[in-house]
């Protein structure tokens, strides 16, 4: 478990004092993708680099499994960040060294036999996909076959915690799915806690557990990613939300005019993991004998199954109405009345 306890970071204090990290506390469960979603300057890459000690928090404590790393110096934190990989937006391999070499190096540098980094390093080239480019140098490389030596080179230790910062950043749309998907494979087969800085709520979406919204070096919002894809509470977490695909146009929302214009009730349907299987527009229809207008509907998925959201309309009477939501709760279905008239 990894508990960040009341961190601030700021850099030149005194009258240029910068607060680039404010008061920030999350805990991050063991074998979560944990995501850290904010626009450019909110404070991601300085939190994430306190996560390994690469930056020192002014106040507060990192703490991994029982150890505090903002407080490891010397050969403890050196110990301590060998159980901790990264992988970053531009890759950092070494462009002098082959895709096996770049593999090998930490674990020369640990001091790992010869033998067991060979085997090891084949291990790893099968994991990440990279079989029959051992050899090449990284210029010969596509982005994602970068970034695939990027995220073996981090396991190469068997690390406890994995942090990406901004990992598929630099990646097309499609090579982006494919490197999640190998996190997500990498996730649930080894257990590893993975954390994940992004401006992308489409990587948030597709493989995150929980995740925490970063503005202006604070966390605004935090929470399991499906809660907070159907209930944002805070106008940057609704903009982070409407990023994704299916969310991704204002005009893609329910037309409030449409409202105005219908008799009857307009009711909103929020639907979530299961219950988006269950035949209820045909249910009401069948049991109430009243044609449903279906308005609006979108449906997304993410890591933890899928949610979706659907305006009906229908001339009810108040009785109607009631039972209809009773029906409704009954079916685990959230419903909001946008208007009855
Ligand atoms: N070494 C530093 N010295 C002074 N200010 C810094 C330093 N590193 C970051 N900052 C400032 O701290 C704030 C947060 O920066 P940070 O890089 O953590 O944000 P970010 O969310 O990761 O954005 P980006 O994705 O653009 O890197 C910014 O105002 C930045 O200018």
């Amino acid at each position: 478990m990894i508990v960040l306890r009341d961190i601030r970071k700021v850099f030149n204090p005194g009258a240029a004092a910068i607060t680039a990290v404010d008061d920030v506390n999350l805990t991050i469960e063991k074998g979560q993708i944990y995501g850290i979603i904010g626009y450019s300057g909110a404070g991601k890459s300085t939190l994430i680099r306190m996560f390994n000690g690469l930056e020192q928090p002014s106040s507060g404590s990192v703490t991994i499994d029982g150890q505090d790393i903002s407080a490891a110096r010397g050969e403890a934190l050196r110990q301590a960040r060998l159980k901790i990989g990264m992988v970053f937006q531009h890759f950092n391999l070494l462009w002098s060294r082959t895709v096996s070499e770049n593999i090998a190096f930490s674990m020369q540098i640990a001091g790992v036999p010869k033998a067991e980094i060979t085997a090891r390093v084949a291990e790893l080239i099968e994991l990440v996909g990279l079989k029959g480019r051992e050899n090449a140098w990284p210029a010969q490389l596509s982005g994602g076959q970068k970034q695939r030596v990027g995220i073996a080179r981090a396991l190469a230790n068997r690390p406890d915690l994995l942090l990406c910062d901004e990992a598929t950043s630099a990646l097309d749309p499609q090579t982006t799915d494919a490197i999640l998907d190998l996190l997500l494979d990498i996730n649930r087969r080894f257990k590893l806690t993975i954390v994940l800085i992004t401006h992308e709520m489409h990587v948030v979406r597709k493989i995150c557990d929980r995740v925490a919204v970063m503005e202006n070096g604070r966390v605004v919002e935090e929470g399991e990613v499906l809660s907070v894809f159907t209930h944002p509470q805070q106008p940057i977490t609704r903009q982070f939300v409407r990023q994704v695909s299916q969310f991704n146009d204002e005009q893609d929302d329910f037309d409030p005019q449409l409202a105005a214009e219908l008799p009857g009730a307009i009711i909103r349907l929020t639907f979530l993991q299961n219950s988006t299987h269950q035949p209820i527009v045909g249910e009401l229809t069948l049991r109430y004998g009243l044609p449903f207008n279906i308005l609006h509907g979108k449906i997304t998925q993410t890591a933890h199954g899928r949610f979706g959201q659907l305006w009906l309309q229908a001339a009810t009477s108040p009785e109607q109405l009631e039972s209809i939501l009773r029906d409704l709760q009954q079916h685990h279905i959230e419903a909001e009345v946008v208007k009855h008239d």
